[in-house]
């Protein structure tokens, strides 16, 4: 073996919210040598990080890759999709709300082809998640919010939910299993309501483990630009550690792509994996044609409603602290609009629409938990440093779905402003204002102050045997090659109702079994 080899039973590219799971999970037997290849630093005591509360430093910062869209006719062109470049991954840098998906959700997979990842299935692995989830603690629900769902609850007729999460858990004492319709509360985050640290994928898997596991291998600050084959077989990949490069990184049993859903198809499509047109059209040789490579990208958009106020109680987890949902359409069981609550001027997006940024403000933020455009990822260049093209076709769906969901919520979120105990919070509406009214304008509106919830996914997604556009079969292996195998967003067929952590857990979980299963 040359010195600038190694090898290893499993490499998993990405140190991120699947990967830490699955690191963990595969070393559990001693006898299992696993290396993780991690684009970002440690966040082994890295405060900015760790401290929930300074989420939003962190975006468009050094541990940012920061994805730029391209131009977006009917939606905003300027939303920047943050992805995470530490250990953790973006559950390293987001808001840790955790939601179980929905049964629902879940049998639109196995609907898609994904053949076994039924709702008890997938909940029973939801079961095993180390991170400590819990609803917002007492000392960190403030009263703003408080009043916020009283309103909420009032305005729109929908129940106040003390633990959603137990209403979609499937078994394992919670109780009823059947999910929720619509209701109003505080949300479920995965944190230490003692310290305010993160219980992300890092801190639950991997933080007990460095440096105690003598089978587990972190590379971190260490980019994988090829994957490695022969013939058919992935043996491993090429990586560009901080001490120069490049090393390659030997998988005796498999390579576990887990960069996620944009940076999992890029690594795919650079080793010429992908579409074998696009390939051709930037110089990469076709090393196998697999046409799905990028499509199905998917994502949650919003837009946003902003009142100015007086300063606001201090007192809050992450400045985002409950939830609403409605179910506009009664022949789903799921609700159709959900929308955040922000106690900040959560601006960018409608600054640039020439918007003040007043010094207190509360938002909120109606998404589309299943929008119905669907976009697609492509490389413009065989260069490994070029970002990819990201399209996702906001609000370009035929019916108009997306658009109107969006001014349906602007208009509850006013009927919620007009509420007391929240209207007495409220100074004046900033954005849109008083003077948008017309649904035109409130879809024009909506739409170019549009953002993401930043949940990109589906960009390899998983389906069955008969499906040319699948990435992956359910067990998660890229179809017509073998040892690789994926497990991140990007296998999702279609995005789960609710913020979608939890369910990129679970498929971490799911997957480590799966990788075990075929090792036997
Ligand atoms: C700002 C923000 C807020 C969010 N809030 C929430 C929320 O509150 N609740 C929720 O449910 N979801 C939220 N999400 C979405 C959720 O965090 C993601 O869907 C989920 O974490 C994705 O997990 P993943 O394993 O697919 O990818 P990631 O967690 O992104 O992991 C990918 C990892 O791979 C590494 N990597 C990528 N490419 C390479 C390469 N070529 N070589 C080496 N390493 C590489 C990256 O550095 C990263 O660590 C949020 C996301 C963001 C960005």
């Amino acid at each position: 073996m040359a010195a600038s080899e190694s090898t290893f039973d499993y490499v998993v590219v990405g140190g991120g919210t699947a990967g830490s799971v699955i690191a963990d999970r595969l070393t559990e037997d001693p006898d299992t040598t696993v290396c993780v290849i991690e684009g970002g630093p440690s966040d082994v005591g890295l405060e900015r990080v760790l401290k929930l509360r300074d989420w939003l430093s962190l975006l468009g910062s050094d541990l940012d890759y920061d994805y730029p869209t391209v131009e977006q006719p009917r939606g905003n062109s300027f939303i920047r999709h943050s992805r995470a470049r530490v250990l953790g991954g973006c559950s390293s840098h987001n808001t840790l709300i955790s939601f179980r998906p929905f049964p629902e959700d879940l049998d639109d997979w196995v609907a898609a082809g994904a053949a076994g990842w039924d709702n008890a299935t997938v909940q029973s692995y939801a079961d095993r998640i180390k991170c400590n989830i819990v609803p917002v603690a007492e000392k960190d629900r403030n009263s703003v919010v408080r009043d916020w769902i009283t309103a909420a609850s009032a305005a729109t007729g929908v129940p106040v939910i003390e633990d959603f999460n137990a209403a979609l858990s499937h078994g394992g004492g919670f109780h009823d299993g059947g999910g929720f319709h619509d209701g109003v509360g505080f949300l479920s985050i995965a944190y230490d309501p003692y310290t305010g640290y993160r219980s992300s994928a890092s801190v639950a898997y991997l933080h007990p483990i460095i440096g105690r596991r003598a089978n587990l291998t972190l590379m971190v600050e260490t980019w994988a630009d090829q994957i490695l084959f022969d013939g058919d077989r992935a043996t491993g990949v090429r990586v560009h550690p901080p001490s120069g490069g490049p090393v390659t990184v030997r998988a005796e049993r498999e390579v576990i792509l887990c960069a996620g859903a944009i940076d999992t198809p890029r690594l795919l499509l650079l080793s010429g994996v992908g579409p074998a047109g696009d390939l051709t059209d930037v110089g990469i040789t076709v090393r196998h044609d697999l046409p799905g490579v990028g499509e199905n990208l998917l994502d949650h958009p919003e837009s946003i409603i902003m009142w100015e106020t007086d300063e606001l109680p201090h007192n809050t987890v992450m400045d985002s602290d409950a939830a609403l949902f409605i179910r506009r359409d009664t022949s789903d069981p799921r609700p159709d609009l959900m929308f955040h609550i922000y106690q900040i001027p959560f601006a960018d997006n409608i600054e640039r629409l020439g918007y003040p940024r007043p010094e207190h403000a509360i938002c909120m933020t109606p998404n589309i938990p299943r929008s119905r455009s669907r976009g697609k990822l492509w490389l413009t260049s065989a260069d490994p440093s070029v970002k990819p093209a990201l399209d996702f076709r906001y609000f370009t769906d035929p019916d108009d779905y997306d658009a109107t969901t969006i001014v349906d919520g602007l208009k509850i979120a006013r009927e919620i402003a007009r509420t007391e105990p929240f209207r007495s919070w409220l100074k004046r509406e900033v954005a849109p204002g008083p003077d948008i009214t017309t649904d035109e304008a409130l879809s024009e509106y909506g739409r170019r102050a549009a953002h993401t919830v930043y949940h990109p996914a589906g960009t390899c997604r998983m389906g069955a045997a008969d499906d040319p556009m699948a990435v992956v079969d359910p067990a998660l292996r890229v179809r017509g090659l073998s040892r690789l195998r994926i497990a991140d967003a990007s296998v999702f067929p279609t995005l789960p109702t609710t913020n979608p952590m939890v369910t990129v857990l679970a498929v971490g979980e799911r997957a480590a079994d799966l990788i075990r299963a075929d090792a036997r």
